[in-house]
């Protein structure tokens, strides 16, 4: 990878170009720059006439980074690869390693940057409603805004010496700069009504939680996270500004996100790290085990202790704990975790929560952490592959993108994967959402119903839907 700490263009463009001819393959051309502060929901939303079906929004609950793509220079994507994160990393280090940028500092989350998600389960069976998701689904977008604490940045990228030419570039670099003017303040998207909720096959489901009950009872399995999903119709296609929009204002403290391919969008508000990377510190999240939240402060209170104290719920999140703890050990030194977990409060749902950190190398690469913890039993089971057999047959249907790992990753080394629950696909008039929740030999399949449930409501509530219905 070349770094250019100028502002030549032209200069840095034909170095790319050269390298494409010396190495008879397209360069990952990139250039970064620091702008004045943008709108990034009105930048994505006036990118929809020329890149719709191609963009993506990433912001963090910690408030730390805002990415929004737009257009894709280039996809990586895995279909029945046997490793498909290792598939990922090497391709992606390939591009870095040939790649010119033009950039004055290595700012995390600018440049050549990987946006996108991984399907839950590639050995599950595929729903058609997924067909626009790979089982890796990846894009270093075109143009770029990010967002950071200290200020906004943009970058262009293109693909020297596929069909791309210096034209292209002029273009993009015009497109560019009507984006950043017309983006400075907020826009408001259409909206769309909902027309019918409907669940899909409930009394199925709980028969399923029953099966599961029963067999964990008479096994050797702890723990299998079942998950069901609902329709949502509405009166005219549902875009994901819209839903965007909402989520931004409903919940300021999640992972927000929306990835677009073609006519579907994978949309969500997690409150669930994976793993984050930041030079050689890392973060991971223990998230399992819930409960409601209160009508007052004393309810809510009440219920967060009692959550605190539950033993089927203590147990259920001990159980990803663990895990996590085994899967970063490896990788880190310093790792470090509360003995108790806290609690974590979203606005319709509280849950236990353990923050996990650690150092590793600067090289050590966050796609194989990414490897290691996917499934968490937050999301998957204890055994993991028992789990895995058990979630195929009685779920009966394709999770997709949920619950699986989605986020970024830069040049430098720096990511974030979220674990995206709560969550939906959006496709014209129609969105699917999706819960789940941790099942354990004690479970009541009614609860376990009602929980999901409470999961539904900030999906359900962005699509402008009847949380109370
Ligand atoms: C599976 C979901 O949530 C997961 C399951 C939880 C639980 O069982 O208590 C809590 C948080 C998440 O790790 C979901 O929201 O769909």
């Amino acid at each position: 990878m070349v770094t250019i700490h100028k502002t030549n263009i032209e200069k840095a463009f034909d170095t790319a170009m050269e390298k494409a001819r010396q190495y008879r393959r397209p360069v990952l051309f990139s250039i970064v720059e620091k702008i004045d502060a943008v709108d990034p929901l009105s930048f994505y939303n006036e990118g929809k006439v020329l890149y719709e079906g191609t963009r993506f929004m990433w912001k963090d609950r910690d408030h730390t980074i805002t990415i929004a793509g737009l257009g894709a220079a280039c996809t990586i994507s895995t279909e029945e690869e046997k490793d498909q994160f290792f598939a990922v990393e090497k391709e992606w280090k390939r591009f870095i390693e040939y790649g010119v940028i033009l950039s004055l500092e290595n700012w995390a989350g600018t440049g050549p940057l990987l946006f996108g998600g991984f399907r839950f389960d590639p050995l599950n069976q595929r729903g058609s409603e997924w067909d626009e998701f790979a089982d890796g689904t990846l894009q270093v977008p075109s143009i770029m805004l990010t967002k950071s604490k200290e200020a906004d940045y943009l970058t262009v990228n293109m693909l020297c010496g596929s069909h791309h030419d210096e034209d292209s570039l002029d273009k993009l670099m015009r497109i560019k700069d009507e984006l950043i003017s017309k983006s400075k303040f907020p826009t408001v998207p259409d909206e769309t009504t909902v027309s019918e909720v409907e669940d899909y096959k409930p009394e199925e489901w709980k028969t399923s939680v029953q099966n599961v009950v029963d067999e964990l009872r008479g096994g050797s399995m702890e723990k299998v996270v079942l998950a069901r999903k609902c329709k949502v119709s509405f009166d005219a296609p549902v875009t994901s500004d819209f839903v965007l929009d909402n989520l931004w204002k409903q919940q300021p403290d999640s992972f927000i996100f929306s990835f677009e391919r073609n006519g579907s969008c994978f949309i969500g508000a997690t409150p669930e790290r994976l793993v984050k990377k930041t030079g050689e510190e890392v973060l991971s999240t223990c998230l399992a085990g819930s409960i409601a939240r209160g009508q007052t402060i004393e309810e809510d209170e009440m219920l967060g202790a009692e959550l605190l104290n539950d033993e089927k719920n203590r147990y259920e999140h001990h159980l990803v704990v663990e895990n996590i703890h085994q899967a970063l050990e490896p990788f880190c030194s310093d790792l470090s975790l509360p003995e108790q977990p806290g609690l974590m409060k979203m606005k319709d749902i509280q849950h236990l929560y353990t923050p996990v950190t650690g150092r590793a190398s600067k090289q050590t690469s966050l796609l194989d952490m990414v490897e290691k913890l996917h499934p968490t039993p937050a999301l998957g089971g204890v055994p993991r592959e028992e789990a895995l057999h058990v979630i195929r047959q009685e779920e009966k249907m394709d999770r997709g993108l949920y619950a699986g790992p989605s986020g970024w990753l830069d040049a430098y080394g720096n990511g974030e994967f979220a674990v995206a629950i709560r969550s939906g696909l959006l496709q014209g008039k129609e969105s699917y959402i999706y819960a789940g929740c941790g099942i354990v030999a004690d479970s009541d399949p009614e609860t376990e119903f009602k929980e999901t449930q409470m999961k539904f409501r900030p999906m359900l509530r962005a699509l402008g839907g009847n949380i109370n219905g």
